[in-house]
């Protein structure tokens, strides 16, 4: 739970606001996902929910305990994956974790158990007697995850765990988190700036933007609420407009917008929806050459609420699939 939670970082004199007010609510056994460009504000949300750095106003609980007034509470319900990689490189991971139980106070034969337990539970049973720096990123990924699992935390936080993972790895990664999340009802917390993490992985999102939260709600029903791209394209200009005409009287819901000989609505039931809109043009002489109904995705979330696209800031390097994809040449002609 965040209240007005605030960090500002001042550097060369002048003040970047970092995290500007965060109210939240993360209920216990829930998977979030912090999403927003580079430089959001994710990360330094995560690290004064962990403890490491200090709020410049605002407070915030983690399981009950007061982030600045009972650190060591805090540190001790949590298990945090930095951006970084956590483990040893020159120890076997099986060796790392063992360590990691026996700091936390763990008996060795507790500990051996633990690594065990975790070694199955997060796939890495080929490689956890392999020296660290020998594994592939993913199972590095994977290994400081179970490292960061190793007190039982009821929640873990993990920044960015999928970045540099190639998509099989990612996949994989995404698979294991979901799995610890459902099997032992740990609350996950994790930042990401790839929309189809967000999507794939996270019940809830909670979309940041310049230290904001600008929305938070499940994935789909944030796309629900934008409703599908609906694209129809014209013979003519002259065609498109009257097109355009008759759309926005025939949904006055839907945002209708003409460029040249293509005319864009953003409407609910797109699909349904388009298909009226064609016969009603071909009926009136004006036949449709191409349609295309795109379900909204993430990015057209944020595209909405922001003016621009999470793509052009470094969330790029991934393509997602569209939901739902209906392209009809000659449609209606
Ligand atoms: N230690 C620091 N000193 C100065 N400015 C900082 C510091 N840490 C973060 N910032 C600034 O605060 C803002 C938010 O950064 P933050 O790392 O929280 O973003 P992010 O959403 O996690 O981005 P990324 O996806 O790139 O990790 C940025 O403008 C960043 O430059």
């Amino acid at each position: 739970m965040t209240r007005g939670l605030t960090r500002h970082f001042t550097v060369k004199k002048q003040t970047v606001e970092a995290v500007r007010g965060l109210d939240l609510e993360v209920g216990a056994g829930e998977l979030v996902a912090f999403l927003g460009p580079n430089g959001a504000g994710k990360s330094t949300t995560l690290r004064m929910l962990t403890t490491l750095i200090a709020p410049t106003a605002g407070t915030a609980e983690v399981a009950g305990h007061d982030v600045v007034r009972d650190q060591r509470a805090v540190r001790r319900s949590i298990g945090f994956v930095g951006q970084g990689n956590g483990a040893g490189l020159q120890q076997r991971g099986r060796d790392e974790l063992v360590s990691q139980g026996r700091a936390y106070g763990l008996s060795k034969a507790d500990a051996i158990d633990r690594a065990d337990l975790l070694v199955r539970d997060l796939d890495l049973t080929e490689v956890a007697d392999r020296v660290v720096s020998t594994l592939s990123g993913g199972q590095r990924r994977r290994l400081d995850i179970a490292l960061g699992m190793v007190h039982e935390p009821g929640v873990l936080f993990l920044d960015e765990p999928s970045t540099g993972l190639d998509p099989q790895n990612r996949a994989n990664l995404q698979e294991q988190i979901r799995r610890l999340h459902e099997e032992r009802g740990t609350t996950i917390v994790l930042t990401t700036h790839y929309l189809e993490e967000a999507d794939a992985l996270a019940r809830r999102v909670i979309v940041i933007d310049h230290g904001l939260v600008i929305a938070d709600d499940t994935a789909s029903r944030l796309k629900s609420e934008l409703g599908d791209l609906v694209t129809l394209g014209f013979g003519s200009s002259d065609h498109a407009a009257v097109a355009a005409e008759r759309a926005s009287r025939r949904t006055p819901d839907a945002t209708v917008t003409r460029d040249g000989d293509v005319v864009s609505l953003r409407v609910a039931r797109g699909v349904e929806l388009a298909a009226g809109i064609v016969t009603d043009l071909a009926a009136t002489g004006v036949p449709v050459s191409r349609m295309q109904v795109v379900g909204p995705t993430l990015d057209d979330v944020f595209l909405h609420l922001t003016g621009r696209s999470l793509r052009e800031d470094g969330g790029a390097e991934q393509a997602e699939a569209t939901e739902s994809s209906t392209v009809l040449e000659g449609a209606a002609a």
